[in-house]
């Protein structure tokens, strides 16, 4: 699967993606197939990667994928699972960090724009985070989910039920991109406008939290 070749080049406005994925592949082959396309994509739209390190299950697929099409890739570890006999051989470069939360942070500063693939709590709990993160106005960020095979449905049907049931803003629904396939994915994610009237316009956050996530000074309001 990962000797496919692709000639075409596409630039974006995207330098470098962060992808949440499964450190285990899942049942489908579709579910491995989707992380190297995913990989593939990114490299013909001249995207390098950041993740979180691993060589295992998806993370793998994808990270190699982007490694072997030239991009630069970038993973960022914590100290407790850096050794070798935990993350295994990955390819690029390694960033330590000292913990779960720096790593989001450091994953959420490197990157333009998110995107989960299937994957389990880990990837669940990374996305749910930059999804809130937006929402709060913390970064403006676009958050793609790549829906392999209708993955992802039954969380689309309950965030759209948390919206009926008044838990979730209208406005707030469209923080999350989804799309079947890479291709459509990246497209969509290139023509995101992050709201500009929503709830995030009226919050402030201290300069280190804007800082530590976007890597510059934000232009929303600042408090210490
Ligand atoms: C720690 C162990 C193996 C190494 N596994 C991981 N290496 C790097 N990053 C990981 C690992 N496991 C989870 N992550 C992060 O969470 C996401 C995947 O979690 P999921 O539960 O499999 O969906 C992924 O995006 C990583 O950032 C030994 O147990």
């Amino acid at each position: 699967m990962e000797d496919q070749v692709h000639k075409r080049s596409t630039s974006s406005r995207f330098r470098r993606v962060c992808v949440f994925c499964g450190s285990s592949t899942g049942k489908k082959p579709s579910y491995q197939l989707a992380a190297i396309q995913l990989g593939h994509e990114l490299v013909e739209r001249n995207i390098d990667l950041v993740y979180g390190g691993g060589s295992v299950g998806l993370m793998g697929l994808v990270s190699r994928a982007v490694y072997s099409g030239g991009r630069h890739v970038l993973g960022v570890v914590p100290r407790t699972i850096m050794p070798r006999e935990i993350i295994g051989e990955t390819v690029g470069e390694i960033k330590s960090v000292s913990g779960m939360h720096q790593r989001k942070a450091e994953m959420a500063k490197q990157a333009d724009a998110f995107i989960a693939l299937p994957g389990g709590y880990g990837t669940l709990e990374e996305l749910l985070e930059v999804i809130t993160w937006a929402q709060l106005g913390i970064h403006d960020k676009p958050v793609g989910l790549l829906n392999v095979d209708g993955y992802y449905n039954s969380l689309l049907s309950f965030i759209d039920k948390a919206v009926d049931e008044g838990f979730i803003m209208p406005s707030a629904r469209h923080i999350i991109v989804s799309a079947q396939t890479a291709h459509e994915l990246l497209s969509k994610l290139e023509e995101y406008e992050a709201m500009e009237d929503g709830a995030e316009q009226k919050l402030s956050w201290g300069m280190d939290q804007l800082q530590q996530i976007n890597g510059h000074s934000s232009n929303l309001e600042i408090s210490r």
